[in-house]
């Protein structure tokens, strides 16, 4: 079989409703090596679960108290219960369906890493998935994967697209370097605002310190003002830096908790171009999350085609052959061969990028109709599916 290996996330699917009321969710993903049987893996991952206690739900399935051969019989409700307080606050607590879920709590005790300084957008996005988390600023994208990796953090919250600026293409190539497993997406209304030093005019200002990305997402005002565009590596660094420095004609894009933190004032509110202007983040953690039906799932994969007319049509008719919406495409170049020479005596002008394919479908792994979709795009003879793990 072709297919060695797939990096595979799932996630309970976000619909477009609760993304704008801003509901983030916690996902369920998986990663597994194809190259045996996925199948396989995947009934053991659920089993798995139902092994270490999902509660039992329904009449003919109370919960028991786990860690004794008489504390099996006793049932948490009822009169039972009530007689036995003592005894039952010195045996461990079942495990529930809760304690089980990866779904977003408050974030209490959860540590989240995030790429920028206190105040940047990516601090907000972890703060909207997990509200009591103690977010942990790392100075670039890697070092927050790390973290999770080092268990440093728990999570981290990476952006990945934004709806004017696009797809963030870093983070995808660190998604494949990294064996951490997707858990989770939020999306965040960016409201950047023009900061300056306290007292200045934004029409004194001739250059502006941000974020690339917001660069491109305020692009309108900037060109108005015909400032000097100077780069930083997040936004809530531009900020800072226009305050420390304290260059009048300096001013930053960045959120308005910045301009608080930072000493600085609004110069100028929403400047972005677009009114609409959202950037979808990741959530990551070391453990997947084991996919259900429970509700609508995101399952996220990545593939290499090999080259041939239609290849890549087919691959995707894997889907709509199944009635399952795919919600993002994305193509990398697949850097290990980034050149192929079509001509054999290397005469052919004709050289090809190899892509790697990244694939968001709305349907879960415990589907019957995403895992023959998978089953599928593996056998089919077209398909060279490298080990993008490696
Ligand atoms: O610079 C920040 O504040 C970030 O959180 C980074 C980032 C990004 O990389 O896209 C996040 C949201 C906005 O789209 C602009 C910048």
């Amino acid at each position: 079989m072709a297919l060695k290996a797939a990096f595979i996330s799932e996630a309970p699917q976000l619909g477009v409703v609760k993304f704008q009321s801003g509901n983030s969710k916690v996902v369920v993903n998986l990663r597994f090596e194809i190259e045996k049987c996925r199948k396989w893996e995947l009934c053991c991952r659920l089993g798995g679960l139902a092994q270490r206690g999902t509660t039992p739900v329904g009449d003919d399935k109370k919960p028991t108290v786990a860690g004794g051969a008489e504390s099996s019989s006793v049932s948490i409700d009822g009169v039972q219960e009530n007689e036995s307080k003592g005894f039952l606050s010195l045996l461990p607590k079942p495990l529930s369906a809760t304690d089980l879920s990866s779904s977003p709590n408050d974030g209490s005790n959860v540590r989240v890493a995030y790429q920028g300084l206190p105040g940047a957008y990516s601090e907000e996005a972890a703060l909207k998935a997990y509200p009591n988390c103690e977010t942990v600023p790392c100075d670039e994208f890697e070092a927050a994967f790390k973290a999770v990796e080092l268990w440093i953090v728990d999570k981290a919250v990476l952006p990945i697209e934004n709806s004017v600026g696009g797809s963030i293409h870093r983070n995808y190539d660190l998604l494949l370097r990294h064996r951490l497993h997707i858990v989770g997406e939020v999306q965040l209304q960016v409201n950047h605002c023009l900061l300056g030093l306290p007292g200045v005019r934004k029409e004194e200002l001739k250059r502006v310190v941000s974020h690339p990305q917001a660069f491109g997402q305020c692009d309108k005002i900037l060109t108005k003002l015909d400032v000097i565009r100077v780069g930083s590596p997040d936004t809530a660094g531009a900020a800072k830096d226009v305050s420390s420095k304290g260059v009048r004609d300096t001013g930053a894009i960045a959120s308005a908790r910045a301009a608080k933190l930072y000493g600085l004032d609004v110069l100028a509110e929403r400047i972005q171009d677009d009114e609409e202007n959202i950037t979808r983040f990741l959530i990551l953690a070391r453990e997947p999350i084991i996919a259900g039906t429970d509700r609508l799932y995101k399952t996220s994969i990545v593939f290499s085609l090999e080259e041939g007319p239609g290849v890549l049509f087919k691959a995707l008719a894997v889907f709509s052959l199944r009635n399952i919406n795919l919600a993002k495409i994305e193509s990398r170049p697949l850097k290990q061969r980034p050149l192929r020479i079509v001509d054999d005596s290397n005469e052919g002008s004709a050289k090809y990028f190899d892509y790697l394919f990244y694939i968001d479908f709305e349907a879960s792994m415990a589907e019957p109709r995403a895992q023959f979709a998978l089953g599928h795009l593996q056998v089919s003879p077209s398909y060279l599916m490298d080990n993008v793990l490696q």
